[in-house]
């Protein structure tokens, strides 16, 4: 929606509007730095040699791949303050999957307020010019731009960029005066043998005028983390300079998680630990017919109730040896693999998980070609007073579209079963800052007991 103010003055009849348009535009003056010949030709050695330059306002750091800091990008002050303005007045769209929480803005690429015009025309023009000459590549035309806006417990996974015709990713922050505690840091990762993230080596605490940019490369892994501060808004304009693609190495495909037999049916445990209620034929048959029908169901106080808190406290108090399971752009978190021994079909494979603030699995490509039917069974413990607004909740999507199916949310003692087929993926919601920020100063997790049954 067009500001009222930027209405007024640009709106008209179509040829008025032309003239206007043109009149309405504030050019943009970059920083002293883009328009110096030197710092150009040193930035492109640099760059070109992975070695670490400054100058000024400019710096390029290589660790751990190559990116470039341009602080008092914008050379009037008064400029990104109008700036600023205008793109708060713009519409939000709330977005959020299982990479991402944040606001949208409307596209900016025909928006025609006279500061984001200022802007698109100076990062399109002359500054692309600038970046193409350093890397040496032809970079094309294309506006690719929008404005995001992350709040409170707002992130942005760990991911690469990689989109057809990305070349280099930009970001220019208008925040208020922002510090590491207040969350919402650029990470940046380095990577293993096999292009896969690993640990996050560098934090960039965003700064008001300051551009970041970097290559879209198989290592170009980052993140945005969570936004920790309950009043800040971190405002940017993110977008990527299109042009050729570097050469990507084929997709890393992690072993599979291996599958075991299935216990056979034993009478004596499931009197031991199952609810009689779900012991009864009748009952059982009831079960079943709505289950064909739905494909999902929720089995309440499944577990007897003494078994229930016994396993809750055992998981409390035991000493699991939790394996921090990643890479971050697939999952994060605390995971345990069990196994089967005993022979029989179908086959299945399960884990027990710890999950606490920070936790969360993504849709990834690799599981995407291997999905197959499949049933899911998840059993949660410890998570009486969890809200649904803490995140933690499994979410099935369709494959290709981001279309929500079904959303499973925690709930102490109920089983819940899914029956999926091979377009069905799914994730569990990165588990935000509100869940260990209610008042009481522990901070708060829950278990649960994942299997899924294959054919
Ligand atoms: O806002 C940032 O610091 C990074 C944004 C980003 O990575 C993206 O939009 O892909
Ligand atoms: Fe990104």
């Amino acid at each position: 929606m067009t500001s009222k103010r930027a209405q007024n003055e640009c709106n008209n009849t179509d040829e008025f509007k032309k003239k206007k348009r043109k009149s309405c535009e504030q050019s943009a003056q970059l920083c002293p730095g883009v328009e110096d010949e030197q710092v150009k030709t040193a930035v492109k050695e640099a760059w070109n040699r992975r070695t670490h330059y400054s100058k000024g306002d400019l710096e390029l750091d290589c660790h751990p791949f190559p990116h470039c800091i341009i602080r008092n990008f914008i050379s009037s002050e008064t400029f990104t303050e109008n700036l600023q303005r205008e793109l708060l007045e713009l519409n939000f769209h709330e977005k959020s999957n299982d990479l991402y929480k944040f606001k949208q803005s409307d596209d900016l690429k025909k928006r025609k307020e006279p500061h984001i015009t200022g802007l698109r025309t100076a990062l399109f023009g002359p500054f692309r010019s600038w970046l193409g000459e350093v890397l040496g590549v032809e970079l094309e035309p294309t506006v690719d731009i929008s404005c995001a806006k992350y709040e409170y417990t707002d992130v942005l996974l760990c991911h690469d960029d990689e989109l057809e015709g990305r070349r280099v990713a930009f970001i220019l922050y208008l925040v208020p005066p922002w510090q590491s505690s207040d969350g919402g840091t650029l990470d940046l990762y380095s990577t293993d043998s096999h292009f896969q993230p690993q640990s996050k080596m560098k934090s960039l605490v965003p700064s008001w005028n300051t551009l970041i940019l970097f290559e879209v490369s198989p290592v170009s892994f980052h993140q945005v983390s969570e936004v920790l501060s309950q009043d800040k808004c971190r405002l940017s304009l993110s977008g990527w300079f299109h042009g050729p693609s570097l050469e990507r190495p084929p997709r890393h495909i992690e072993p599979p998680i291996p599958r075991n037999p299935h216990l056979p049916r034993d009478e004596t445990l499931l009197m031991e630990w199952v609810n009689p209620q779900y012991l009864d034929i009748s009952y059982q048959e009831q079960i079943q017919t709505e289950f064909e029908n739905s494909s999902e169901i929720q089995l309440k106080d499944f577990v007897r109730e003494e078994k229930f808190r016994e396993v809750r406290e055992a998981l409390r108090l035991a000493e699991i040896q939790w394996m921090k399971r990643g890479p971050p752009n697939k999952r994060q978190g605390m995971f345990e693999r069990l196994a089967y021994f005993v022979p029989s079909t179908p086959m299945c494979c399960g884990e027990v998980r710890r999950w606490s603030h920070g936790s969360y699995t993504l849709l990834h490509d690799a599981e995407a070609a291997q999905a197959e039917y499949a049933l899911d069974l998840v059993l949660p413990f410890g998570c009486a007073d969890w809200l649904s607004e803490f995140g933690g909740f499994t979410c099935y999507v369709a494959n290709e579209e981001d279309e929500e199916l079904l959303t499973v949310y925690p709930e102490d003692n109920s089983l819940a079963l899914v029956y999926r087929d091979k377009e069905t993926l799914k994730f569990v919601k990165h588990v935000n800052h509100k869940s260990s920020s209610d008042g009481s100063s522990t901070c708060r997790e829950f278990y649960d007991f994942s299997f899924t049954y294959y054919e």
